[in-house]
């Protein structure tokens, strides 16, 4: 049978637990796999209410909006706005082509009624404080969760991680709704032309991925996703990628599925390793199915792919065709003028002399290297940079150029 996670459920509301018992379970859970599920059965941290709406607002940003009305909001290096399929490469390394997705980041919001970005026609003014309110309550859970983080690892304050995520302070912070358009299997002809019209993809099988391999840059990842809609993979300790189902056993009822929390790199180096960030991906859902990799080179091809500007794309070969995906992800991050300095808790002061001993190797578990986790940086916002510069080269060059 074919391997899957063995990610925990963790109910941050239950009434049989103390707070203690929970705080431990929750860092446990971040320091061996790096992801955890929080179940979602109860309206007090996101409705299932509000989940919904989220979903229905993609709809309405990605499908019921042109390609023209997108691209007058497009991203900067302020990290806000729509991104095109292809623009982003979270695995540049190993793709050839850009993700297979579009994006639209919000970032804050001054007042509920007032975005600091431009936003298209279709979000009518009256649904930004739809989307603020959304925003300030995946704040406000991550910042529960960073409390309880600190409360798992007995760092001292208790609230040193939370603290420096005020959300009135400026940061990296995102709210970011993601589409995975249709694939739409080409006939050869069309796939030819696709080819000569794309970027060279075509060469020996490009890498097309819905998400290529990658950690977070923050601290935390809320993720929410839809039931039906697969195609997460983690990659584990022994270097096997496995699904994550969106509803594991046991949350199949709850009014919405659970929200998969994960770590950033940022959280993970500021911690010496000690919590981890780990590596993940979004397949196409025929290439499902787990396989051992000795890097993180994704393992789904076709051989060219191309969009058709309306919100579908074509692909050509084996990749099977499949139905939309949509999900949401909030990106919480520090204020951007946080040191990442020694985090006061004995449990990361062993964890770090322990690792310096051993000589750094491995941040992500034997065998999984990750150089964003360990390179030296000195704030929250020197981190993001790095990262941004590397996922959208085109955007920064040409800033640069101009
Ligand atoms: O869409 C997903 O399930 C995951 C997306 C993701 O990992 C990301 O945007 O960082
Ligand atoms: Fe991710």
């Amino acid at each position: 049978m074919a391997p899957t996670s063995t990610i925990p459920v963790i109910d941050i509301n239950a009434s049989h637990l103390s707070r203690s018992e929970i705080a431990r379970s929750l860092a446990e859970a971040a320091i061996e796999h790096g992801f955890v599920y929080i179940r979602n059965n109860s309206d007090i941290d996101i409705p299932a209410s509000d989940i919904d709406a989220a979903f229905d607002l993609s709809k309405k940003l990605f499908v019921g909006t042109s390609v023209e009305e997108k691209q007058k909001c497009a991203i900067g290096t302020n990290n806000r706005g729509w991104s095109g399929m292809h623009s982003e490469t979270l695995d540049p390394k190993n793709q050839r082509v850009g993700d297979f997705k579009e994006a639209f980041n919000f970032g804050p919001f001054p007042t509920p009624t007032t975005p600091s970005q431009s936003l298209p026609p279709t979000i009518h003014p009256a649904l930004t404080p739809q989307i603020s309110l959304f925003r300030t309550k995946c704040h406000t859970l991550c910042l529960r969760l960073l409390h309880l983080f600190g409360e798992g690892l007995e760092v001292s304050p208790p609230s040193y991680f939370a603290d420096s995520h005020d959300p009135a302070r400026e940061s990296g912070t995102i709210l970011r709704h993601l589409y995975y358009p249709p694939v739409i299997k080409s006939s050869p002809a069309a796939a030819a032309a696709a080819a000569a019209e794309n970027d060279g993809s075509s060469e020996e099988g490009g890498n097309d991925i819905r998400a290529g391999a990658h950690s977070d840059y923050g601290s935390v990842t809320l993720l929410f996703r839809l039931r039906g809609q697969p195609g997460l993979e983690v990659l584990t300790r022994s270097n096997e990628w496995v699904p994550v189902p969106v509803a594991p056993e046991g949350t199949e009822n709850d009014p919405s599925p659970p929200i998969l929390v994960n770590i950033g790199d940022l959280l993970s180096y500021w911690t010496g390793g000690l919590l981890r960030s780990t590596v993940h991906r979004v397949v196409f859902p025929s290439s499902s199915s787990s396989s051992s990799s000795s890097s993180t080179t994704t393992s789904t091809s076709s051989p060219s792919s191309a969009t058709n500007g309306n919100g579908t794309a074509t692909v050509a070969g084996e990749t099977d065709t499949s139905s939309p995906r949509y999900s949401i992800a909030f990106f919480c991050h520090p204020a951007g003028d946080t040191e990442l300095g020694a985090v006061p808790s004995e449990r990361v002061k062993k964890h770090v002399s322990a690792r310096e001993g051993r000589g750094k190797a491995e941040v992500g578990g034997p065998g999984v290297k990750n150089p964003y986790a360990e390179r030296r940086v000195v704030t929250a916002d020197e981190h993001l940079q790095m990262r941004l510069r590397a996922s959208y080269l085109a955007l920064y060059n040409a800033d640069e150029t101009a």
